[in-house]
């Protein structure tokens, strides 16, 4: 079973805008919302690729209420920790020229009691066969070893580990040997301190750097540009698949949630990796935060073109 873990979820509204006009009145049209938090959208995506999920983390107030219900009319099974505080609400504004600019809350205020709570439903869900997606930010009072901490508790218990997170949050997380993670160039460029642009051969030895840690595989993810899928036995790289972009937002959401179900279904790296490139460029094509549809991805997969680094 895969659980994602979402410590910080949101309310997502995309507006479209012509052309956002710093410091001036912006008129947004076309506002629409969907529930987010980048392991709910695992999860989402998850459930349209055709696997299962428990969606997991902190929700509270009417925005909790409404990603609960959303949730549920899909079909995707949810345990969040209700807390005491309303959850966020980020902004997602989409100009007509394509440029996407996040406007990001930084979210509720989360008691020690709450997160004990989500620590023993997690400790109680984790077995052998149990993936966990850690995804995203973390809210108010909590902190930045909180990932560091469940990975090793559920670690123990024997589950696996996928980590995406940023900052931190990672730097520490890393110290617990999650079994594999998703940075994407900045994170990673960040994670070794480069202050500029890294090339193809930084890149991957960065990535060798990090499955030297003990990290099972390193998926460094380049925007429109493609990703780089590293274990100790395989490097591959896959070009970016030309789409129509509407929203960029949630595309590593996707591609972490393909990864992970193509691996929980046992298909070779190979595999994983051509559903995660075709499930990433099918989110760019949907408005707002939204999987892409499971026939988008079947049309791209035979699209997506493996290279083996050299
Ligand atoms: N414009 C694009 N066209 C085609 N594919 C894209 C585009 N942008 C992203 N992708 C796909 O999505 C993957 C993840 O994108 P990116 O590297 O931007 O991740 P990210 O920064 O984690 O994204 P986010 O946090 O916005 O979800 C890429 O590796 C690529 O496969
Ligand atoms: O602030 P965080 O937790 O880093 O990211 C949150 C978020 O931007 O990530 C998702 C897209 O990946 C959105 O649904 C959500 O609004």
């Amino acid at each position: 079973m895969i659980i994602t873990v979402t410590m910080n979820p949101a309310i997502d509204k995309t507006a479209d805008l012509a052309h956002f006009d710093h410091g001036g009145l912006n008129r947004l049209s076309g506002v629409i919302m969907d529930a987010g938090g980048k392991g709910i959208n695992v999860s989402k995506t998850i459930h349209e690729l055709g696997g299962e999920t428990i969606a997991t983390g902190f929700i509270g107030g009417s925005g909790g209420v409404l990603i609960e219900k959303a949730l549920s009319e899909l079909g995707i099974q949810s345990d969040f920790v209700f807390i005491k505080n309303e959850i966020r609400t980020n902004m997602k504004v989409v100009e007509s020229n394509g440029l996407v600019t996040e406007l990001n809350e930084p979210g509720p205020m989360i008691h020690k009691e709450e997160v004990n709570e989500l620590t023993e439903k997690l400790v109680s869900y984790a077995k052998e066969d149990t993936l966990f997606i850690f995804a995203g930010s973390i809210p108010n009072g909590i902190d930045t070893s909180i990932y560091k901490t469940l990975i090793e508790k559920v670690k123990e218990k024997g589950a696996k580990v996928f980590l995406d997170a940023d900052g931190e949050l990672f730097i520490n997380a890393i110290e617990a040997k999650p079994d594999i993670i998703k940075p994407n160039r900045h994170e990673i460029e960040k994670f070794f301190k480069m202050d500029y642009r890294a090339d193809e051969k930084e890149l991957l030895d960065m990535g060798n750097r990090l499955l030297d840690k003990g990290i099972h595989m390193v998926t460094i993810s380049l925007g429109q540009m493609g990703a780089l899928f590293l274990t100790k036995e395989q490097k591959l790289k896959c070009p970016g698949l030309k789409v129509e972009a509407h929203s960029t937002v949630g595309a590593g959401d996707a591609m972490v949630a393909a990864l992970a179900y193509g691996l929980d279904q046992g298909l070779d790296l190979e595999e994983c990796v051509k559903l995660s490139m075709a499930a990433s460029a099918g989110a760019v094509t949907t408005k707002g935060t939204k999987p892409p549809k499971r026939e988008l991805v079947d049309e791209l997969m035979e699209k997506v073109i493996v290279i083996q680094c050299k």
